[in-house]
């Protein structure tokens, strides 16, 4: 199997400048290999990491020390290193993310959140817009809301549009965060349903799944991110 995604000796801690620069070790030494078609789910109790070795992955947070690898058109990128340029262009092609909560632009109707992916790797504006349809049908969003911005929207609603913006490029890569928080039984079996459809398509996927069922359904395997968290005292240097 082709490795698509590295992390060694992977470093996070807080610098909490409002607090005298107090330092927050949260997790260090994490080590993993992701590769295509598999995965991985991120354990752990509340508050041990797992938002943020994902964000560390997705480049919002910085990594404080250690590398990520990604192979991006053919080659491998140190993430952790890279331009904003560069991880721009990543996020684009390679590398998707599903955070928990949608932060669309306002007044942007439903369709056209979902649709954006694919506008921005130049699909024509008619056929984003009826693949992103599709998306939104198979996840029962219902038809009277896909031409409303989503603000308004009930969570498990918004949580569905922003998994639809997050699948819709299928690309290589994907990082989700508790896809399915909101969610009922059934729309929780439908997001599973995708998951596995995207593994079987060869993506690869490191996820944060709460819900047990759900976890068992789709990974393959589980990092324990306690297992790299650091000791809970802050640490003040001055
Ligand atoms: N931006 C931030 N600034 C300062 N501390 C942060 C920041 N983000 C997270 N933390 C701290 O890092 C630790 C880990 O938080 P994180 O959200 O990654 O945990 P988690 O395992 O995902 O938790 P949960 O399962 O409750 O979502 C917590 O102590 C949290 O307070």
């Amino acid at each position: 199997m082709t490795p698509v995604l590295e992390a060694a000796r992977l470093a996070k801690s807080f610098v909490l400048h409002g607090r005298g620069g107090v330092e927050l070790p949260v997790f260090a030494g994490v080590d993993l290999q992701l590769h295509a078609g598999e995965c991985l789910a991120l354990t752990g109790r509340s508050g041990s990491g797992k938002s943020s070795l994902l964000r560390c992955l997705y480049g919002n947070y910085g990594a404080s020390s250690g590398a990520i690898r990604i192979r991006h058109r053919g080659r491998w990128l140190d993430l952790a290193a890279a331009a904003p340029r560069e991880v721009i262009d990543v996020r684009r092609h390679t590398l998707g993310y599903v955070s928990q909560f949608l932060r669309a632009i306002p007044r942007v109707p439903a369709l056209d959140v979902v649709a954006e992916p694919l506008r921005r790797l130049g699909q024509d504006a008619d056929e984003a817009r009826a693949q992103a349809g599709r998306w939104l049908a198979r996840l029962n969003l219902p038809e009277h809301l896909w031409q409303l911005p989503p603000a308004t929207f009930s969570g498990g609603e918004q949580q569905r549009v922003n998994i639809a913006h997050g699948l819709i490029a299928q690309l290589p890569v994907l990082l989700l965060d508790e896809p399915t928080a909101s969610l009922d039984a059934a729309n929780r079996r439908v997001v599973v349903d995708l998951i596995r459809e995207a593994c079987e398509r060869g993506a690869a996927v490191i996820g944060i799944f709460h819900d047990d069922e759900v976890r068992t359904a789709v990974a393959d395997r589980c990092l324990d991110v306690e297992q790299h968290r650091c000791a809970a005292n802050l640490r003040n240097p001055t």
